[in-house]
């Protein structure tokens, strides 16, 4: 039964009073037990007490002659308080016994690690330890060919240098689960804890299973279906330095060699990386690459080239050539590997027509979305791409689980709109498989919670609470100023010859509907962008919080600004190429002003002021969307520092 807690300042020192008294009664009470025989006898004596009766007899009557109850040498019935005295004791005695084990453990833990050269919290690394050694045990992996989207976790193996850096692996991996052990501090300073997370997947691979493993049940299951006409997505996802290279490397050549030996069809590769909202094809040299989008809705990769492939060997030797240009690229900037999508894309066909597609994807590093806080423009543009392209691959994939009808927000972001077919149309001649990869150090547990939580929402059932934690704050951003446009310091007007006017006025009116054209269709594009990207940010708040209206108003900022950058350099070149034409002109009438023959200055006054004017015409033209492009640079700006000014506020 509970003990009664004493409730009133009276009631507290009774209770006191009571136990000293308790303690005084225990004291004696082991003081006469522990006494000899003949000691009892002289102490009966010396108290004038009968002596005869056995020995606990003879106990008894001095106990009673001390005001103690014989009954009370039965332990089993001390007072209460007499038991928890005693247990408090017990206790006691027993946590400096174990402390004392416990310093010996870590000291002799702290020598093991020194000799094998880590430098990890030896007291985090027995508590992650001890909670592993209470992880159910690891159960079969399932075939991917049973599921439409398939969400598999990998973890690779925490390396030496990472160890003797002080890294401590905090990641269990017991398929399906996977546990992430977060290293916590409590405001004292001084006591460590865990924070443990458990995530539950279709399948969950730990460092001690090889690339052959994860292709077993993940793309080796889908071959069948590839063969069978269905397109096929695998995408590798996680943090910089995590293992997707590395996993799809692995993947690629075994799922070509599976392939080839079961398909007679023609085998084509495409090979194109997405960097900062622009494609790049890694087969051509890296050429910059236009995504197009025809009439009825097609998308289109210009440029893009399809090589044959005559047998595997061809086929992993073109792949493994992407990947180095991919990785030549990224060695010179170590940085950038991480910045970019890249998509490898088999497709098989029989007399032109496609009868199967692969498409493995590694995506960039997941943390970079975080970027568009960074103080350089073109990380944050990179971040900002990334960021929106993750959400809307998000929203694509769970529109794939919802069928046929389901709206598929893939102009959300470049890379999903090159994908859509790997989300739209018959939705049962599509499967997605999602690799999540994870590193194991204790420094990266958030990362890899944010990308556990990512792929969390990604499964059929969500386990829920946990949300994608990217860098979405709630910011209270002031309304960025409205763009004016600043006129062109023109140059003073020269009154054109009355022929010269009308052909001017024609050829103003014509680029002028031109150029409305062309805005109504850059509009009309972005306007669907800003749809989906919309569809996406109702949907993330829903469940993010921290997900804020402000972060799709940036994403919004960077769509234009990538558009608009675009049109800007299209028209620097046309503009370029008109110069040069009036350049040759120019050439020509000087020519003919220095020459001997007839030389009319009238005409050649004529002339000249034409070419001035429509030099000037040119480049007023481009200055103008020049302002434009700047001012919403700026916008830009100004808004990226509010967003990283109420980060800051948001962290304190
Ligand atoms: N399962 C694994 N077993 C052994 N080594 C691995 C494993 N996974 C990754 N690695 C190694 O870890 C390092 C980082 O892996 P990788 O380059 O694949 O990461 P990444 O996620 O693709 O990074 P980034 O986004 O920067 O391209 C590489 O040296 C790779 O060989």
């Amino acid at each position: 039964m509970d003990k009664k807690v004493p409730v009133t300042q009276a009631d507290k020192i009774k209770e006191k009073f009571k136990n000293q008294k308790d303690y005084q009664y225990l004291k004696k009470e082991q003081l006469i037990e522990a006494m000899s025989p003949e000691d009892i006898l002289q102490e009966l004596k010396n108290k004038g007490l009968p002596t005869y009766g056995t020995n606990r007899e003879r106990i008894d009557r001095l106990k009673k002659a001390n005001g103690l109850n014989p009954s009370d040498s039965n332990p089993a019935k001390k007072g209460s308080v007499v038991n928890s005295i005693e247990e408090i004791s017990k206790k006691r005695e027993e946590r400096r016994k174990k402390m004392e084990e416990d310093k010996l453990y870590k000291e002799e833990r702290k020598a093991e690690n020194v000799a094998m050269g880590k430098g990890g919290d030896v007291v985090f690394e027995a508590m992650i330890n001890q909670f592993r050694s209470q992880v159910p045990l690891q159960d079969q992996h399932i075939p991917s060919s049973s599921l439409k989207i398939c969400v598999c976790v990998r973890k690779r193996p925490i390396f030496a240098k990472e160890e003797a850096q002080g890294e401590i692996d905090s990641i269990s991996c017991s398929n399906p689960r996977v546990l992430v052990h977060e290293t916590k501090v409590k405001v004292d300073g001084i006591t460590k804890y865990l924070e443990n997370h458990t995530f539950v997947f279709d399948n969950t691979f730990s460092e001690k299973e090889d690339n052959a493993t994860v292709y077993e049940y993940s793309l080796k299951p889908l071959c069948p279906f590839i063969l069978g006409g269905g397109t096929v997505t695998c995408f590798a996802y996680g943090q910089t330095g995590s293992g997707k290279t590395y996993t799809m490397k692995g993947l690629q050549s075994m799922v070509v060699n599976d392939l080839f030996a079961a398909s007679r069809a023609t085998f084509f590769v495409s090979f194109f990386e997405i960097y900062g909202g622009k494609c790049f094809d890694l087969l051509n040299d890296r050429s910059k690459l236009l995504i197009l989008e025809d009439g009825n809705g097609n998308i289109q990769i210009q440029g893009l080239v399809e090589h044959t492939a005559a047998n595997q060997v061809e086929l992993i030797q073109m792949i493994e050539y992407g990947n180095s240009v991919r990785t030549t690229h990224s060695t010179t900037s170590n940085e950038d590997s991480s910045r970019s999508h890249a998509v490898c894309q088999i497709t098989l066909k029989q007399k032109n027509i496609i009868v199967g597609k692969l498409r493995l994807v590694d995506l960039a590093g997941s943390e970079r979305a975080q970027d568009c806080i960074s103080n350089n423009r073109q990380r944050r543009i990179e971040g900002a791409e990334i960021n929106k392209s993750l959400l809307a691959l998000k929203e694509c994939i769970r529109a794939l689980r919802k069928g046929p009808d389901a709206h598929v927000p893939y102009r959300g972001s470049k890379m999903t709109l090159v994908l859509r077919d790997s989300f739209e149309g018959g939705s049962d001649d599509k499967k997605v498989i999602m690799i999540t990869c994870i590193s194991p150090g204790h420094s990266s547990s958030d990362h890899s919670l944010n990308s556990l939580r990512y792929a969390d929402r990604l499964k059929e059932q969500s386990s829920g609470g946990n949300q994608v934690n990217q860098f979405i704050p709630k910011p209270d951003v002031a309304p960025v100023k409205k763009v004016v446009q600043q006129p062109l310091p023109s140059a003073k007007k020269i009154p054109p010859a009355k022929k010269e006017v009308k052909r001017d006025l024609e050829r103003q009116e014509k680029q002028e509907k031109q150029d409305r054209q062309d805005r109504q269709e850059r509009q009309e594009k972005l306007g669907k962008s800003f749809k989906d990207m919309e569809y996406i940010h109702d949907k993330n708040s829903e469940e993010e919080d921290k997900f804020g209206r402000d972060i799709l108003d940036f994403h919004e900022k960077v769509e234009t600004i990538l558009a608009e950058e675009e049109e800007l350099l299209e028209n620097h070149v046309n503009a370029i190429k008109d110069d040069a034409q009036i350049l040759t002109k120019e050439g020509e009438l000087i020519a003919l002003a220095q020459g001997d023959g007839d030389y009319d200055v009238d005409s050649y006054v004529q002339q000249m002021e034409i070419l001035i004017k429509q030099k000037l015409q040119v480049y007023q033209g481009l200055y103008e969307k020049l302002l434009v492009f700047k001012a919403h640079l700026n916008e830009e700006e100004e808004f990226s520092n509010h967003l990283t000014q109420n980060l800051q506020n948001f962290k304190k």
